[in-house]
């Protein structure tokens, strides 16, 4: 049988994706995206979301890339850069602490930039340190422009960057609590100790060598919870990484329509209300939404909803999701856990779901966890041309994932780079991890519960149906 090309099939899967992007562009009356522009696209609104045409053709185009890129690089000097490349979270930690987006945002012209004299002035830091070493090295990743010798530019990703933006928070906050964390996972997974090293204690993780502390992170009692400003940034940063899956989320799944007749939404861990928040202002028609979680919150998250002036749909309650129900009995909902069973073992997910088990019994309320599900990344040689996927895919209005086309990853896309990114902190950091399917097949079955139905998104996260075992 004759050897397929690796490089002509990812070329031409490349360019059918490519092109499909481009003319989706076109069709929504866009501008190509450029690489020589100090301004966001119009595409990197927080609240646009890609048609499913052209969301499904700008992955395989990323996908194709990292593949493409894997069998040009020279093996030897990926390993050696790879062995110095630690360098950009904590550039990008330094970026929002300094706001340089800011900084180069208001430049008397933002095109051409501020020099790195300036900066440093404005920021009070070594313009030798910042400029040829901190900021070169973030241009080199991707973000910030250096316009000319010295000087710098924002760009389309550094908006990202801009204060109390999503990525803001996610950088200063999240990546914050992670990083030192990850960085101890070769520390903690080979310790002397062997009660250490094969420990799922969520007091005997990464971060806990990190931060030579004995407390678990999350939970009642945990750092999180008895430190409130820490909890505070890791509601903010934790906000700031959902917000990119959040728009998917919400349009993806038909909220409103699986509402009608019930009593409302509850979100069990629903942390400061956030995913209740934007549903309530996406779906005007739904008049409850309870946000549900440790009481030490409460302050918090009720300040948040009325900041955004929803105290009249959205109400918060204390409510440990390892104690039964306080809605038990009170009428039908839609129970959401977002973002939760995978900080816990699959036992004690069983026992999270085994509490919104007993609310289900009255037949019409319903639960959906929504979480990243890791798969293996296997890639196979085979599979339908991305040209046929895409073609039927512009006769579909919602959103089903295509089958990776050949030499794709059988997982390819945002849920497989950010999925796994989240399973290492997640293990650094509470001995925790994503869940697979097979993970939260065995979570429902010991709640007596099983899987429904799992709903891809476009996005990171899958929607997951659990219901009681008929
Ligand atoms: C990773 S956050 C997810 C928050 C939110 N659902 C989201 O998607 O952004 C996990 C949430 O579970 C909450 N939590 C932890 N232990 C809890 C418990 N025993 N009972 C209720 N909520 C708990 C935390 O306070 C936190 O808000």
């Amino acid at each position: 049988m004759a050897q397929i090309s690796e490089l002509s099939s990812l070329l031409e899967t490349l360019t059918v994706s490519i092109d499909t992007f481009k003319a989706e562009l076109a069709r929504q009356n866009l501008p190509e995206p450029s690489l020589c522009s100090s301004q966001p696209h119009a595409i990197d609104s927080p609240s646009y979301l890609s048609p499913p045409l052209m969301y499904e053709a700008q992955r395989i185009a990323v996908t194709c890339l990292d593949q493409l890129r894997l069998l040009l690089e020279n093996p030897s000097e990926v390993v050696v850069r790879t062995s110095m490349s630690s360098a950009e979270v904590p550039g990008l930690r330094l970026a929002v602490e300094l706001d340089l987006h800011h900084v180069l945002d208001k430049a008397h012209d933002p095109e051409q930039g501020v020099h790195i004299r300036v900066i440093a002035q404005e920021t009070e830091t070594d313009a030798l340190k910042l400029g040829k070493h901190v900021m070169r090295n973030l241009v080199i990743h991707g973000w910030f422009r250096e316009t000319q010798h010295g000087t710098f530019a924002n760009n389309r990703r550094s908006h990202t960057l801009k204060k109390d933006s999503a990525g803001y928070h996610a950088i200063r906050n999240i990546a914050r609590l992670s990083y030192g964390a990850v960085g101890s996972l070769p520390d903690a997974l080979a310790h002397p100790d062997e009660t250490f090293r094969m420990s799922r204690a969520p007091s005997k993780a990464a971060w806990n060598l990190h931060m030579n502390s004995d407390i678990h992170v999350f939970g009642a009692g945990g750092w999180l919870d008895t430190h409130p400003e820490e909890g505070k940034r890791f509601a903010q940063g934790g906000a700031g990484v959902g917000s990119v899956s959040e728009k998917s989320v919400i349009q993806d799944i038909p909220w409103q329509d699986m509402l009608t007749g019930l009593d409302g939404l509850v979100d069990v861990g629903g942390g400061h209300g956030t995913f209740c928040c934007k549903l309530a202002m996406a779906c005007p028609e739904i008049k409850t939404f309870v946000v549900q979680d440790l009481p030490s919150l409460e302050n918090i998250v009720r300040t948040s909803i009325a900041s955004q002036g929803l105290s009249d749909r959205v109400v918060f309650q204390g409510q440990n999701f390892f104690e039964p129900n306080r809605l038990l009995g009170t009428g039908s909902y839609i129970f959401t856990l977002q973002n939760v069973l995978h900080m816990w073992s699959v036992e004690d997910s069983a026992k999270i779901l085994g509490n919104i088990r007993e609310c289900l019994k009255d037949g019409k309320s319903k639960l959906f966890v929504i979480n990243s599900l890791l798969s293996a990344v296997t890639v196979s040689r085979d599979g339908p041309p991305a040209k046929e996927s895409l073609e039927a895919l512009k006769r579909q209005d919602t959103y089903t994932p295509i089958s990776p086309p050949p030499f794709i990853p059988k997982e390819f896309g945002d849920n497989r780079l950010t999925a796994h990114a989240l399973d290492a902190c997640v293990m650094a950091i509470c001995n925790s991890f994503m869940y697979t399917h097979e993970d939260m097949e065995r979570a429902a079955e010991l709640a007596g519960m099983k899987i429904k139905a799992v709903h891809a998104t476009r996005g990171r996260m899958h929607v997951l149906e659990i219901g009681i075992e008929s």
